[in-house]
């Protein structure tokens, strides 16, 4: 089967293209607004509805509370992406809502894998990926990789998608070292902080699928 990707932080028609263009199955639309790839509501609803379809939309939110959750569900997304300390209570309370759930867990040791079995039972997509830095201002999308090797204690029939500084220079290694089920990014297919690169999508997903 073929590996699930998903390109996060796409801003405009031009690059949803590129992304559609190049075969991206997740285009993801960040709320959090400390991020340089943040988007008001409005802006995530004219860009949802400019998939149309062409792809499943996830709108990515960190801690959301039950008034902004309500909102981003409003926008008819396919997945909604929890990337902060959501609990497991919290992942199923959301599905109850009738969305599919992404939980991004930052991996950073050993012990950060323990809690890894009880959201893979939960979430319908799981997402490892690196620790943001001590003075991050945002928890994900920051350019990091972490130790790969960590994987290997993983239950090897848990799915997984890999995320936190893939690029075109290391995607093929990732895929051939981590088999993971799918690949998850930001940065790494953008010239500055926030601006995507149709060039450098199309050339991620050629080595992607290669
Ligand atoms: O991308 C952001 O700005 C962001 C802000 C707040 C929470 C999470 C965020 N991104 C999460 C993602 O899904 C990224 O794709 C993931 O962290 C990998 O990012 P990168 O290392 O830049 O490829």
């Amino acid at each position: 089967m073929s590996l699930l990707i998903k390109i996060c932080g796409l801003k405009t028609p031009d690059m949803i293209d590129a992304a559609l263009e190049a075969g991206v199955d997740l285009i993801g639309f960040v709320h959090f607004a400390r991020s340089p790839r943040h988007l008001d509501l409005s802006d995530i609803g004219r860009l949802i509805r400019y998939v149309d379809g062409r792809a499943e939309t996830v709108i990515l939110t960190v801690n959301p509370d039950e008034d902004l959750l309500d909102h981003l569900l409003a926008l008819d997304p396919d997945y909604i992406q929890l990337h902060g300390q959501e609990t497991v209570e919290r992942v199923a309370h959301i599905k109850e809502r009738g969305v599919k759930v992404i939980k991004a867990l930052a991996i950073g040791d050993q012990e950060d894998l323990a809690k890894v079995p009880r959201y893979a039972d939960k979430a319908d997509l799981l997402i490892l990926d690196a620790k943001a830095p001590e003075n991050a201002a945002h928890p994900g999308g920051n350019g990091e990789v972490f130790d790969w090797t960590l994987l290997k204690a993983l239950d090897p029939d848990i799915k997984f998608m890999l995320s936190g500084g893939l690029t075109i220079d290391n995607v093929e290694q990732a895929i051939r070292d981590v088999q993971p089920f799918g690949l998850d990014l930001s940065s790494g297919v953008e010239v500055r902080k926030g601006e995507k690169d149709a060039g450098l999508i199309k050339e991620f997903m050629r080595r992607a699928r290669a």
